[in-house]
């Protein structure tokens, strides 16, 4: 069974990721890009579907090699692709096919931490022979000096005494489906290599403890003592493509921390949230696509909002609206490169047909996302289906174009270069806006219910409308100045009338309805009304009333339990981080800073010891929910950093 959500650390190389447990077990890690099937899919099903255990063998009970094994087991007549598997192992030449296991349980490590500001994970062991250490890491792939190959490299130190360890790897292609044929490969030195092959992919396995195939799995059995390292590396290769040269672990780890070091060197907040801010600034470099400058909302498919539930989606996608306001973080603590190369993206994915803006895209610009279940996967602690795609991409969202506007309009302002581009796509855009505003949406939650007309829509067209106009009122571009002012006076109205309930004193989630949502409390935020005007207040307020969960953090809107609900979805969720972290903002605009930064305390108290978020967090288990890592969670957490050491006059701005 996968471990808590919370219990996984991200490693990555910027082009995909992976996650790997407390008991050293990698169970998620798509190659080679994040948008790839998975070769480790234990996360959504058992060890059957993937993973890479590297832990101490005891208290683990160590399963010797079987001395004498009987060629005459070999049942020929139930043939399978799996028994190459063990076949291959068998150097003396007889052969017998054991039925797949789980892998023995691992114990946790003690102790966990990033090797300072860096994506490079350390974890230790202590045990009765000694401590060990493995060092887990993806090396930045594309970078000139680097090969194109993703690379998962793990190094095991010994710290003191001596540790029998365990290297267990059961490759899955295809999400766990597919079981590769695995043989080895004499190298000169007299060295072997263990390469899996299924279809398009090669998966090679390269270290320095020999290996032996058992059950399906690949083991390697050793020992470590104090100041040994002995390292393992895997790395994806096109299967048409001869052997990939092996990598130079050492080497690596200290490109791969070296370059960390420079990127985080570049931020420039300095205030009292810096641990947390860069934690959460490298989590978003991480889920950047370097080769095309795309951004996936979450590295990971289907972990649940309701453990057991069927809200559960592909997240390894590049939303306008995550990325976007990934871009703005990113702008705001001095990270230029990445919004530049995020502009370009944005330019070319909507290229010839800004009208026709999809709400979301693959990382490279794919427009064709469909959504479909993997019915094999029997899910994160049973929550099915495990889907891969999804159907969001055809939705219509009004709200993204206020996001892309915004952050164009952010990107001018912080001095981007201009890109004459970026402004005819921005005018085009609101062209479109002129006559599709008044539409009703999916809105930003992507509801799978009916069309709406929801306010925080509307509200965010209005954004758009608002910032283009300002641009061209700074700049000497040109545009229907006098046209697209009545517009923006038009939707405000609009808004102020429909959207608004003056008997409760606040604003609604969609026209006519008396349903609330958080998605409202951006609205002082965007400057659509002041934070002292009493219907900002009163909507405050009123989520405060409303959406609270019993331990202070917000819902999106309310469920309606095992009845569908509003979202057309049956079953409850968690609290909605980054709306929790939207009122820690309006408390602050509204001078309630006390209780803003008690807010922020607690979110940033419920942050995984890494310093990591999901995207929910359930008050009644008490744990995260939702993919993991979600930019929708750090990106907030970033920009209620900033705004609470800019209300409080810290310096670090
Ligand atoms: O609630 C149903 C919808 O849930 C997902 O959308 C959520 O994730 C997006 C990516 O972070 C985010 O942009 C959106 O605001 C969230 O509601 C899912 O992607 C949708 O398919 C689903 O309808």
């Amino acid at each position: 069974m996968a471990a808590r959500i919370e219990d996984y650390a991200l490693v990555g190389d910027m082009q995909t990721a992976a996650l790997v447990s407390r008991d050293g077990a990698v169970d998620w890690l798509c190659l080679p890009r994040f948008d790839s099937p998975a070769v480790f899919a234990g996360l959504l099903g058992t060890d059957e579907h993937g993973f890479w255990r590297i832990g101490p063998a005891e208290p683990m009970p160590v399963a010797e090699p079987e001395a004498a094994e009987d060629p005459q087991a070999f049942d020929a007549g139930a043939f399978d692709a799996s028994i190459f598997q063990a076949v291959s192992f068998d150097d003396s030449g007889s052969f017998k096919v054991l039925p797949p296991t789980a892998a023995a349980p691992a114990p946790p490590s003690t102790r966990r931490r990033y090797r300072g500001d860096s994506l490079i994970l350390e974890q230790e062991w202590d045990t009765p022979g000694g401590t060990v250490r493995v060092i887990d890491f993806m090396p930045p792939r594309g970078l000139p000096e680097r090969g194109a190959v993703p690379q998962m490299i793990r190094i095991v130190e010994g710290v003191s005494g001596t540790v029998r360890m365990r290297s267990a790897v059961r490759m899955r292609f295809s999400y766990g489906r597919v079981v590769p044929w695995v043989h080895r490969v004499d190298v000169d030195g007299g060295q072997t290599r263990t390469v899996a092959v299924a279809g398009p992919d090669s998966v090679w396995l390269d270290g320095a403890a020999e290996t032996y195939g058992r059950n399906l799995t690949t083991y390697a059995d050793f020992t470590v003592t104090a100041g040994e390292r002995i390292s393992f590396a895997l790395t994806w290769q096109p299967s048409h493509l001869g052997a990939p040269d092996q990598p130079d672990a050492e080497e690596a780890l200290a490109f791969t921390e070296e370059f960390w070091h420079d990127w985080v060197a570049q931020c420039t907040y300095q205030g009292p949230y810096r641990e947390a801010v860069v934690r959460s600034l490298i989590t978003l470099k991480a889920l950047t696509y370097a080769p095309t400058g795309g951004i996936v909302a979450a590295p990971t498919t289907s972990l649940p909002e309701d453990i057991g539930g069927v809200r559960n989606w592909d997240y390894r996608f590049t939303w306008l609206r995550d990325a976007t306001i990934t871009l703005s973080s990113l702008l705001r603590t001095g990270y230029r490169d990445e919004a530049r190369a995020w502009r370009e993206w944005l330019l070319r994915a909507v290229a010839g047909d800004p009208e026709n803006l999809q709400i979301m895209y693959g990382i490279a610009g794919e427009r064709e996302l469909s959504e479909t279940t993997l019915d094999w996967l029997p899910g994160y602690e049973g929550s099915v289906p495990v889907r891969i795609g999804n159907g969001a991409a055809d939705q219509l969202q009004l709200d993204v174009y206020g996001e892309v506007v915004e952050a164009l309009h952010l990107a001018h302002m912080t001095g981007l270069a201009r890109n004459d581009h970026a402004h005819m796509l921005q005018l085009r855009l609101i062209s479109w806006l002129e006559q599709h505003w008044n539409k009703p949406d999916e809105g930003i939650w992507e509801v799978r219910g009916p069309r709406r007309h929801f306010v925080h829509s509307k509200v965010m067209a209005w954004v758009a409308v608002d910032r283009t106009i300002r641009m061209i009122e700074q700049t000497p571009h040109e545009g229907p100045l006098e046209r697209w002012r009545e517009l923006r006076d038009t939707i405000h109205a609009d808004v102020c009338e429909y959207g608004y309930d003056a008997e409760r004193n606040t604003f609604t989630q969609s026209y006519g309805s008396k349903e609330l949502d958080a998605s409202l409390l951006v609205i002082p935020q965007v400057g659509f009304l002041p934070p002292d005007d009493k219907r900002v207040i009163g909507t405050i307020e009123a989520v405060q009333r409303e959406l609270l969960t019993p331990d202070g953090f917000v819902l999106r809107y309310r469920t309606n339990g095992e009845e569908e609900g509003g979202d057309g979805l049956p079953g409850d969720e968690g609290a909605f981080l980054a709306c929790s972290f939207w009122l820690a903002d309006d408390l602050a605009m509204i001078g309630r800073v006390g209780e803003a930064r008690e807010l922020f305390d607690r979110l940033l108290a419920i942050r995984n010891d890494l310093g990591l978020l999901a995207e929910e967090w359930d008050p009644r288990l008490q744990r995260q929910v939702g993919n993991f890592p979600q930019a929708f969670s750090h990106v907030p957490l970033i920009d209620t950093a900033l705004r609470l050491t800019a209300v409080g006059g810290l310096p670090g701005l």
